[in-house]
C-alpha cells in the first residue's frame, strides 16, 4: 500500500484498509511502498499487476482496490476470509440488523 493502515497516503490504499476494517480484519501486514522503491517495483513484477495497493491472502495475490471492492460487494470476500478461518465481522453486523 501507500502509507500505513493508520495513515494511508492514497485513496485507493485507504479504500482497501477500510474494506478490511469493515470485515473486522485488523491482523494483517502492510508495507509502505513509498518507503521502499524496490518494493514498489518488485511487487508489481511479482504479481504482474501494475498498481498499488495489492492485496494478498495467505500469500496469494488477490488484486487491487477495485477487485477487493467487487469481492466485498458480491460476497466473495466473506467466503475467502472463511477459507482462512476468519469470520467476517459483517456477518455479525447483518445478524444484528435482522434482530431489529
Ligand atoms: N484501479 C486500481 C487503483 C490503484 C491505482 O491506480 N494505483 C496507482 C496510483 S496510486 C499506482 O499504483 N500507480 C503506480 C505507482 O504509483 O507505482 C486498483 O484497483 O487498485
Ligand atoms: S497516489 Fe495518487 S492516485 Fe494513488
Amino acid at each position: 500500500m501507500k502509507g500505513s493502515p493508520a495513515q494511508p497516503q492514497c485513496g485507493f490504499s485507504n479504500a482497501v484498509v477500510q474494506i478490511l476494517r469493515l470485515h473486522g480484519v485488523a491482523d494483517y501486514r502492510a508495507h509502505d511502498v513509498l518507503q521502499d522503491p524496490g518494493l514498489r517495483q518488485g511487487v508489481k513484477n511479482y504479481s504482474n499487476w501494475p498498481t498499488i495497493p495489492q492485496v494478498y491472502l495467505n500469500g496469494e495475490f488477490v488484486g487491487g482496490c477495485d477487485i477487493l471492492l467487487q469481492m466485498h460487494q458480491n460476497g466473495d470476500l466473506v467466503e475467502e476470509l472463511k477459507k482462512l478461518g476468519i469470520r467476517s465481522a459483517l456477518l455479525d453486523a447483518e445478524k444484528d440488523q435482522d434482530k431489529k
